[in-house]
């Protein structure tokens, strides 16, 4: 996974991602035209499929609402790492097929717009502007075929055969 880093700080809360006024949003398109709007009114405009955002500590506090994580993996956003994340956006950000990875320090060391390359088999995060290299927490395997098959639901309807036959 290689793309565009946009940097955020500590505690950006589902407000911030996905503002309460777009809830009545349901689509993935419509709700990423507002993504991140609590704090750059114009970031839809500038995000890019395969962008990286990379936050600090407890990214997505606040609410459950799983517009959040729909909104960021709508705009294209491939995968956040931070240095935590809030427990109910982290799995609702797994069940809607938005990748999410944990990394001690990084925020404090990579900057707004470095490109980053991530070896999720290594489990090492590369700033290719700085030639810097950080240890990300991966993913256990469930969730990782949860991801791989796009959320939770696509996940399921592929298993719910296995779960009839119980
Ligand atoms: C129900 C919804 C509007 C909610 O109140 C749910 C919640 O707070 O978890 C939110 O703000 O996302």
């Amino acid at each position: 996974m290689k793309g565009k880093v946009w940097k955020f700080g500590d505690d950006v809360d589902t407000d911030v991602i996905i503002p309460g006024r777009y809830l009545v949003l349901k689509g993935e398109k419509e709700l990423a035209e507002h993504v991140m709007e609590g704090s750059d009114p114009d970031f839809s405009k500038k995000v890019k499929k395969g962008d990286i955002i990379v936050a600090g500590k407890n990214f997505g506090c606040g609410s459950s609402r799983e517009h959040a994580p729909i909104a960021l993996k709508g705009a294209g956003i491939s995968v956040v790492v931070a240095e935590s994340f809030a427990r109910i956006f982290y799995r609702n950000s797994i069940n809607v097929g938005l990748p999410l990875l944990e990394a001690k320090d990084i925020s404090k060391n990579i900057s707004q717009g470095d490109e980053v390359e991530i070896d999720m088999d290594k489990e090492i995060l590369k700033d290719l502007n700085t030639s810097k290299e950080f240890e990300v927490q991966g993913l256990p395997d469930f969730m990782l075929e949860i991801l791989n098959k796009g959320g939770l639901i696509p996940y399921l309807k592929e298993h719910i055969a296995d779960i009839k036959e119980d």
